[in-house]
């Protein structure tokens, strides 16, 4: 998708010289006898072309250039505007028209290789061009056709020739988007690309039999400048991006191009039209000249009568040219006569054509579009740079696996090696104990022989020792010691089998590790977010939960208080009451729900009297003015409530507080009452004379609590639905304040400042309506208008909403139009009226766009449909 912006539009008339060629060899032979046909008074800009001897006709041009005008001078009057204004982005044409031989070529193409001094038109063009731009961030390509028999040539690639003209509906812009497109570099190229296209033309003229007057050359020189963004250029937005955007967002925001277009079209001889035939040419190419250059006559012809049809689609020159004439190029034509008597007849429809096109006007643009592909390739760099990150990071995050693998194995091979070797050297010290104890049973029994002198019997040490670890006597320990070693062996054994398991189930959780890795970072990144809002809704609730466990227990405290103090001073009269609350407000259900607390505060506020409640606000004791306060608010959100609220002192009460309270929390309930009061229209009135403004706006400027910010900019907003209180409510500074706010940046206060905002447009609206109000805004007075603009869109509908809203009320006053157009705000009002999801501020927003001169002018300029 490309994004066009057209910044400006101007008026300008197609500029036309006459340039005089020097008789040449053969006229100076030929006609020596005779006069010229026109007399040049070049500093009246003045040509006279001579009737008979004795009479001539007068014509005006803008340049009138003499046989001696030098090709500089040439340039500079015909070419260098226009090619300046190619520089600033708009579109250029320079065009030759003239008889055959009269210096067409001469006076554009001429490359001046041996003499610079003869360098013509399109040379000088792009000496110009390529010292202005910056080959950094600036590029220029050159295509050059050649228009014969209706047919284009590419002069670059020769073989090329499937060129078709484009027209963009749109813009009106003619381009040619199969032509062979050059980068040029520097001025050596481009005059060797100027050989090569007039080589390629020659070779094409041959083979065709032609010659060159009877084509028309076309060069084509694409312009393409990066330009800053309109909002850095424009130091006063610069609010917009104070520096801190993050490079990516800073890659997110396209570049911005300005492309022009400087079109040279060397034409045909023009004395083809009418001499093609009796010269003895094909009668095709007679014809084909005929309808190019005749086309483009009718065409110059309807566009300096302002005809409504203007034959543009006759013949493929005419549609190549076509914003070249009426169109949005800024057009200068040379035409060239020779001085000859013998052709009179084409000097003079020479000097008609361009008398004729001299009245033709054109509205020439400047455009600038988003520069889409350089920021994609921006950002592929970008993405690029992250893709390597990221391989990096998983490269890193693989080493560190395979370490920590590497890790485990080593120390699963060396608990199993020490499991091992412990298991070898029990073994072996069980064994060893085992043979020992045998030994020494041996020994015993050798002993033994010994003593009873029983050496020779027939039993051998070896049976004595299977008796005696079969049963009794002192074989009976060896045994034990035996299942002792056995037990122990199956010990090690169950042992071994444990670590083997455990070995097992490392290398389970090793690949389990590898399954989850490739899911693991994304895992944790949702949990970490999960996390995120779990916490900050936990701590939301538990601030929810402590409020209302203080105000209950003070409600509790409070009616102890208040009973205390009735009691002292009306004993008996409305214990019972009091009793009862404090019954009611230890009982459970108090805690349930708001609307139980609701009704408990209304029958406190019944029984206990509004009076005591005030007076508590003024108690030694903070805590209790805390929660006198809070009752207080929570009394004034009921409607019922508050005339008795208001005509006991209440709001005085309230508007003292937020005055000299020093605790945040009493400021910001106080706030929240006032805005509950300050719904209705009586209690605005009085908020209002009693200064509440004016400490509703110190109390925005001092607060950084978000919840406090809010009840401020809500009762502010609530004082901004007013009708009678706009100017004093602007005067004392509301709107600043509520402004002031949105520092803040917390959703909900943006939506208390967009509210007040919304009620504020509205009722200017009706005041402007009803006659009451003319003038600018006192909205867009006071700096609110960038903010609107800016949060029109916001992703939170309840300020997108408001902020809608307010935009529609705004822009329906002629009056605020052009503010608005020039803050941008007319793109969000096209942006309402075709997305809004809301059908009433659709169409209110349609209606306004519609209704008003100056947004219906500039949608036009901008060639947006509403
Ligand atoms: N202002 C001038 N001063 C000196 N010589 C000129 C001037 N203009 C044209 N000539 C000479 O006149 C001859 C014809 O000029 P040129 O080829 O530019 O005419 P042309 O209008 O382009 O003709 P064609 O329509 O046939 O292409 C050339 O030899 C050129 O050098």
């Amino acid at each position: 998708m490309k994004i066009v912006f057209y910044l400006l539009a101007l008026p300008g008339r197609v500029r036309v010289a006459v340039r005089l060629r020097p008789r040449n060899a053969e006229e100076l032979v030929a006609d020596s006898d005779f006069a010229d046909c026109v007399e040049l008074q070049s500093e009246l800009k003045r040509l006279k072309l001579r009737k008979n001897n004795w009479d001539s006709d007068t014509y005006e041009f803008d340049e009138v250039l003499t046989e001696f005008a030098s090709q500089k001078r040439v340039y500079e009057v015909v070419a260098k505007p226009v090619v300046e204004s190619v520089l600033e982005g708009y579109n250029g044409t320079i065009m030759a028209y003239g008889q055959t031989g009269t210096g067409k070529t001469f006076t554009l193409g001429r490359l001046g290789e041996e003499d610079t001094a003869a360098r013509g038109i399109m040379v000088r063009s792009m000496e110009d061009i390529l010292s202005d731009i910056s080959p950094e961030n600036d590029s220029i390509s050159v295509s050059y056709l050649q228009l014969y028999m209706e047919t284009i040539q590419d002069l670059l690639v020769p073989g090329n020739d499937k060129i078709a003209i484009v027209e963009d509906p749109k813009t009106g812009d003619v381009s040619v988007p199969g032509a062979t497109l050059v980068e040029i570099r520097d001025q050596r190229s481009f005059v060797d690309l100027l050989r090569l296209g007039e080589a390629h033309r020659f070779a094409a003229n041959t083979k065709l039999n032609t010659e060159s007057s009877r084509s028309h050359a076309i060069l084509m020189v694409h312009v393409r400048r990066s330009v800053k963004p309109r909002h850095e250029r424009e130091a006063s937005i610069s609010s917009l991006d104070n520096g801190t955007s993050s490079p990516l967002v800073k890659s997110l925001r396209p570049p911005i191009v300005r492309k022009s277009k400087l079109v040279v079209v060397d034409l045909a001889g023009s004395e083809r039209i009418d001499k093609s035939g009796s010269e003895g040419h094909t009668l095709e190419e007679a014809k084909s000249i005929n309808l190019s250059l005749s086309a483009l006559g009718k065409c110059i012809n309807a566009l300096a009568e302002n005809s409504p049809h203007v034959p543009f689609r006759d013949s493929k020159l005419t549609r190549l040219l076509r914003d070249s004439f009426g169109g949005t190029a800024r057009t200068s034509l040379v035409i060239t006569i020779g001085p000859s008597p013998r052709h009179r007849g084409e000097t003079a429809s020479t000097i008609m054509f361009g008398q004729r096109a001299m009245k033709v006007e054109n509205m020439v643009r400047l455009k600038e579009e988003f520069d889409y592909k350089s920021m994609c390739r921006r950002l592929e760099i970008e993405l690029d740079k992250l893709v390597a990150e990221n391989e990096r990071q998983h490269k890193d995050f693989e080493d560190e696996l395979e370490r920590i693998k590497v890790e485990a194995q080593n120390r699963v091979s060396e608990a199993e090696q020490s499991y091992s070797t412990a298991l070898e050297n029990e073994r072996f010290k069980y064994q060893k104990d085992y043979l020992e104890s045998i030994k020494k049973l041996e020994e015993q029994w050798m002993m033994k022989q010994r003593m009873h002198g029983n050496l020779k019997s027939e039993v051998q040490p070896r049976d004595y020792l299977d008796k005696n670890c079969n049963g009794e006597g002192p074989t009976s320990s060896v045994s034990e010691e035996v299942s002792e070693v056995k037990a122990l062996l199956q010990k090690e054994v169950l042992a071994r089998k444990s670590a083997e398991e455990e070995v097992k189930n490392l290398r389970n959780q090793l690949a389990q590790l590898k399954r989850t890795e490739a899911t693991g970072s994304t895992e944790i990144l949702k949990l970490h977010k999960m996390l995120e809002d779990e916490t900050y809704q936990k701590g939301r609730l538990e601030e929810e939960i402590a409020m209302l466990r203080s105000q209950l227990l003070q409600l509790s405290l409070d009616a102890d208080e208040t009973r205390r103090s009735l009691e002292r001073s009306e004993p008996g009269k409305v214990s019972n009451g009091l009793e009862s609350f404090m019954s009611q407000a230890r009982r459970p259900q108090v805690r349930d729900s708001g609307n139980g607390q609701k009704a408990y505060i209304a029958k406190l506020f019944e029984q206990v009297g509004l009076q005591k409640i005030l007076s508590l606000l003024e108690s030694e004791d903070a805590d209790v003015r805390i929660h006198a306060v809070k009752v207080l608010a929570n009394l004034a959100a009921e409607e019922a409530n508050q005339q008795r609220i208001v005509e006991a002192g209440g709001l005085s009460s309230l508007l003292m507080l937020l005055r000299n309270s020093e605790d945040e929390t009493i400021r910001r309930v106080a706030a929240g009452a006032l805005a509950n009061l300050a719904m209705n229209e009586t209690n605005q009135e009085l908020i209002m004379s009693q200064g509440g403004i004016t400490l509703l706006s110190m109390a925005a400027t001092n607060a950084e609590d978000p919840q406090t910010l809010r009840m401020v900019a809500g009762a502010i907003a609530n004082l901004c639905g007013n009708d009678k209180l706009q100017a004093k409510l602007r005067s004392e500074g509301g709107i600043r304040a509520l402004l002031g706010m949105v520092r803040c940046g917390h959703p909900d206060v943006l939506a208390q400042v967009a509210r007040g905002i919304a009620n504020f447009a509205k009722c200017e609206s009706r005041a402007y309506t009803q006659g009451n109000k003319s003038g600018r805004s006192l909205l867009i007075e006071d700096g609110a208008l960038s903010w609107i603009v800016k949060n029109a869109n916001n992703e939170a509908s309840p300020i997108r909403r408001h902020i809608e809203l307010a935009l529609c009320h705004i822009a329906q006053h002629e009056v605020n139009a052009k503010d608005m157009v020039n803050e941008g705000a007319l793109w969000e009002l096209v942006r309402i009226s075709r997305d809004c999801s809301r059908e009433d501020i659709r169409s209110l927003a349609h209606r306004t766009l519609t209704s008003s001169a100056t947004f219906l002018t500039e949608l036009r300029r901008l060639r947006i449909e509403c």
